[in-house]
């Protein structure tokens, strides 16, 4: 029988809010046990930093290029990895000895399918190096050298879930993250990975909080409580979903600037961020028609399903195509610790030589592993 490992999965998403950590104990197959979880968040300078590594990125044409600081701060943002994995087990209790690998994602800064171009920053062997524990990372370079879209990666982490459903919920479920951008998984009848169906479906909260930013200068929109106030403005939701993105095309992964947020004085603040908040659920459900069949259960993780206005549009727009929408955590699930859980995971199969992904999630042309192993001198 194959053994069991502890791993803890570390994500820092599109959001660039701070760094998500889980603890998990898998085979990597189907078995899953989830573990403690935990949150760090950026402080404003460092959010600030990875804003200018994104400007900086995109002079990259060779993904190993790091360009003006961007090896600083790949460096710095490795280094508050490594403080957040050392706090994580402190809290736990444990000892490197306790975890056999962490799955590290590092922070996407660039990524261009279409030029089969991804850029993760995040240095593995010195995270290893830090920590004493052995590291995976850059797991989507891998899924792109063989034609596949290098994202989203956490489809075959939901067809594992998928398994543990619990009973009286309405199938075909279909796994939602709403983060920075949103993507969806469809696990299939049996959740078998061949089955899977899986791609971005549009601008999760980045418009949101970019629109947010820009007039108050906070990170988000707390509670919706400023969409609350505004009304939804149809031309600007049609300005959006007219986007070639939605039309089937062949694009299933997206990069922070595929969408932009309106211009400054475009609407008033709260016109802007209740319209913003209607077309993130919009776009889902859009994206939602490029699946193999019909959602009935929308299963929503990520940041967004902690905005309540999203939600609601979600909701009602879901229950005129006769669906319901839930919060991860009303499946049993922990919505905020999947990502992280699902590097866990990942790092686990990447061990064992399984395929991460697979033509149905990022287009691969066949099933493959991937990930780099970085050892950790104990
Ligand atoms: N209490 C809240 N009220 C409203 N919105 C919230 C709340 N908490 C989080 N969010 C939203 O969720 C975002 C963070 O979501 P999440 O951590 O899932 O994104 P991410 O993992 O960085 O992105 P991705 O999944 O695209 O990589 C915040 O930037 C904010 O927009
Ligand atoms: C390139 C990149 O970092 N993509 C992210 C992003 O954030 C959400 C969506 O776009 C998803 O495709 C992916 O992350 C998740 C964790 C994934 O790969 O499954």
């Amino acid at each position: 029988m194959t053994g069991m490992r502890t791993a803890i999965g570390l994500m820092s998403g599109t959001s660039m809010d701070g760094i998500d950590l889980a603890f998990v104990r898998t085979d990597g197959r189907d078995r899953v046990e989830r573990g403690p979880s935990h949150y760090v968040p950026y402080d404003e300078g460092l959010r600030a930093r990875w804003k200018r590594a994104l400007a900086t990125a995109r002079k990259i044409t060779e993904r190993r290029q790091r360009p003006g600081d961007l090896a600083e701060s790949e460096r710095i943002l490795t280094l508050a990895h490594a403080a957040a994995v050392k706090s994580f087990l402190y809290r736990l209790g444990l000892g490197p000895e306790a975890v056999d690998v962490i799955g590290f994602h590092g922070q996407t800064v660039l990524h261009r399918p279409d030029e089969a171009l991804t850029v993760q920053i995040g240095d593995g062997p010195l995270l290893a190096e830090e920590t004493g524990i052995d590291v995976v990372y850059d797991m989507r370079a891998n899924d792109m050298a063989h034609g596949g879209q290098g994202a989203p990666l956490i489809p075959v982490y939901h067809a594992a879930l998928a398994a543990n459903l619990p009973e009286g919920l309405e199938r075909p479920a279909v796994f939602v993250n709403i983060g920075g951008i949103s993507n969806l998984t469809y696990t299939g009848q049996a959740g078998r990975a061949e089955e899977l169906s899986a791609f971005d479906s549009g601008p999760g909260n980045m418009l949101i909080d970019q629109w947010i930013e820009a007039h108050t200068g906070k990170a988000f929109d707390k509670g919706g409580k400023t969409a609350a106030r505004g009304r939804v403005v149809p031309a600007l939701v049609a300005r959006y979903l007219e986007s070639p993105f939605f039309s089937g095309n062949i694009r299933r992964s997206l990069d922070r600037g595929d969408f932009l947020p309106p211009k400054k004085g475009a609407v008033s603040l709260e016109d802007g961020a209740r319209t913003l908040a209607h077309v993130t659920a919009a776009a889902i459900l859009k994206s939602g028609g490029y699946l193999p069949e019909k959602a009935k259960t929308w299963i929503v993780c990520g940041g967004g399903r902690l905005n309540p206005v999203i939600m609601a549009e979600f909701a009602a727009l879901a229950e005129q195509a006769g669906a319901k929408v839930i919060a991860a955590e009303a499946a049993g699930f922990d919505g905020g610790a999947m990502e992280a859980e699902a590097w866990a995971y990942l790092a686990v199969r990447s061990l064992e030589g399984l395929p991460l992904t697979f033509p149905g999630t990022t287009g691969v042309r066949e099933p493959v592993t991937g990930g780099v192993l970085a050892a950790a001198s104990r």
